[in-house]
């Protein structure tokens, strides 16, 4: 059979994921960092930390008028973060749609949301919403230094059609 691989040049497409407090505090990282891994996502960022609240009031800045603000930035402080930086083809809108919406209540079973969580004050997972604010929000969170770029020889750098 005949096959021809297209591989992707050039460095694709990043966004920010992070496991909110809940998220660390049921020990749920593995299961989220294994779902990313499955779909065939590159790890090229990862730490745990309590985050400072001058990051998370920039992370949440289009929110500060919102009822919730308080109380986002309390549950965002209640305990570590984890936070990644994936990397892969279109990672951006097909993180957001394993994330699955905002509300849990409205989320599909078998999304991130759908499947851990119940109520949106507690909705497990944050995953940028457009390739610019995963720009902005991976700068905001991480060192270039803390970025590693790395090359694989498996199937996710190359698509057979
Ligand atoms: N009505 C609400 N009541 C309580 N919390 C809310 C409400 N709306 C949003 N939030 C919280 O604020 C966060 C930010 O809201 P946003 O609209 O950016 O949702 P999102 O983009 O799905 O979430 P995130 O930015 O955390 O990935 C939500 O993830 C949720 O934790
Ligand atoms: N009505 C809302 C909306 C958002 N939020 C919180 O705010 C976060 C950010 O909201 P968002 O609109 O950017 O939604 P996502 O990008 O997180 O899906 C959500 O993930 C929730 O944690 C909330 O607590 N109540
Ligand atoms: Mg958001």
């Amino acid at each position: 059979m005949k096959c021809l691989f297209i591989v992707i040049a050039g460095v694709s497409e990043r966004t920010l994921i992070a496991v909110k407090p809940d998220g660390v505090q049921r020990r749920l990282v593995g299961q989220i960092v294994q779902r990313f891994e499955q779909r065939g996502f590159k790890l090229v960022g990862m730490k745990l930390l309590q985050a400072r609240e001058d990051i998370l009031s920039q992370h949440y800045h289009d929110l500060h008028k919102k009822p919730f603000y308080p109380n986002l930035l309390r549950y965002m402080s209640s305990g570590p973060v984890v936070a990644m930086v994936w990397e892969g083809h279109n990672v951006v809108r097909t993180s957001r749609l394993m994330v699955g919406n905002t509300n849990p209540a409205e989320a599909y079973p078998g999304t991130i949301r759908g499947d851990y969580s119940v109520h949106i004050s507690r909705n497990v997972i944050h995953a940028s919403d457009s390739v610019e604010g995963a720009q902005r929000e991976i700068h905001l969170w991480f060192d270039r230094r803390e970025l590693v770029d790395w090359d694989c020889c498996d199937h996710s750098s190359s698509y057979q059609v």
